[in-house]
């Protein structure tokens, strides 16, 4: 029962020995287990502070949510989306990883890869925009790990400067999912009950629920931030993995311009001038960037680069994708 009071949970790591063999160890983490540092950032319904765990000395990012505010604010399926996308995609370098979640009667805890680098937005406002070898490491690090998530079946469908965040290598860490979109969730039958029907768990039901139900008719259905917002999302409100690479194309321009390439006085002309895809290319923007932009930035998600396609576009000559890609020093951001 000592467990309950400390906020503790149990939770379940996965670990594979040296000579691969999978076990598991069960580990309880609460709130006593960790001292808790400087104030990293505040968000809408959350503080994330820097802390230590007092038994490894390993140094984690905890987002503190205050449960009171999320019921208020009716967040409460955000938090579950995010958390459930988070153990969703717990292996990649380039995505911020989640070790434990605990809870006390006021807060929820979620203890997080730190990023002590910060946001990618604060260096492009301080240097003004990048050059093309740093948009190249970034973009390539980005690419990598929404090709990742889109083989998790997770559409981040939020992405921006702000959610990429560096480590203390300036090593991408994406984060922020709670607005995340999980694709097709496979239908896990549960034991059959009595009448021999499979039993779904909730997270099937509730998907089952709302199936058949188009994103503008659910209750939910979300828009990111004007500026990095897909066009087929504020026309037939339904974000696709395209609507992540879309997202993409508008942080390339914005490392080597300075500016996204959509930008009015308010969200409502900005997206406008998304949907009539109005945009200009600075003078200087290097042309081989540029092809690479025009073909993200196209309005219909299934015309837009694939993935693969981007790998292989002129623009990231010479990146060496896969591990490499996360074991190279990052270029000095000048
Ligand atoms: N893992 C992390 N390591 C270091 N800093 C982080 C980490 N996660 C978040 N932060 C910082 O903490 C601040 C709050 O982040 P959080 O995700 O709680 O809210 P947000 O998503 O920025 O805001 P909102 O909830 O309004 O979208 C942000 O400025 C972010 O840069
Ligand atoms: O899904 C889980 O892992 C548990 C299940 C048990 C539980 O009670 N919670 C918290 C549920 C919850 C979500 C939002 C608010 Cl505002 C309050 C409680 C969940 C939880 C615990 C800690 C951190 C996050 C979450 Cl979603």
């Amino acid at each position: 029962e000592e467990w309950k009071d400390r906020g503790a949970a149990v939770s379940i790591q996965r670990h594979v020995d040296s000579n691969g063999n999978q076990t598991h160890r069960i580990v309880k983490k609460g709130v006593q287990d960790f001292n808790f540092g400087r104030t990293l950032g505040e968000g809408s319904y959350s503080t994330v502070l820097a802390a230590t765990d007092r038994q490894t000395l390993t140094e984690y990012a905890i987002k503190v949510l205050d449960k009171r505010h999320i019921i208020k604010e009716k967040k409460v399926k955000y938090v579950n989306i995010e958390k459930n996308t988070l153990n969703r995609l717990g292996d990649h370098p380039g995505i911020v990883r989640l070790y434990y979640t605990f809870q006390d009667e006021r807060s929820l805890y979620f203890v997080l890869d730190l990023a002590t680098g910060g946001e990618l937005l604060g260096f492009v406002k301080k240097l003004g925009s990048f050059d093309e070898e740093c948009t190249r490491f970034y973009g390539a690090q980005i690419l990598d790990a929404i090709e990742y998530m889109h083989s998790k079946g997770v559409i981040h469908r939020d992405l921006k400067p702000e959610n990429v965040l560096l480590d203390d290598q300036m090593h991408v860490k994406i984060t922020d999912f709670g607005t995340a979109k999980i694709l097709d969730i496979p239908p896990q039958t549960r034991a059959s009950n009595s009448d021999g029907k499979p039993q779904l768990d909730r997270q099937d039901q509730d998907f089952a629920n709302n199936i058949g139900i188009p994103d503008h008719e659910r209750a939910n259905s979300f828009v990111g931030t004007a500026e990095y917002v897909s066009p087929e999302l504020l026309t037939d409100k339904s974000a696709c993995k395209g609507s992540d690479l879309w997202a993409f194309g508008c942080i390339i321009f914005q490392l080597l311009a300075g500016r996204p390439p959509f930008k009015a006085g308010n969200e409502y002309q900005t997206f406008q001038k998304i949907v009539n895809l109005e945009y200009q290319f600075p003078p200087g923007f290097p042309a081989v960037a540029r092809d690479l932009v025009e073909r993200l930035l196209v309005l219909d998600p299934t015309k837009r680069l694939t993935i693969e396609n981007i790998k292989s576009h002129p623009f990231f000559e010479g990146v060496l994708w896969g591990k490499q890609l996360w074991k190279q020093k990052a270029p000095r951001l000048k």
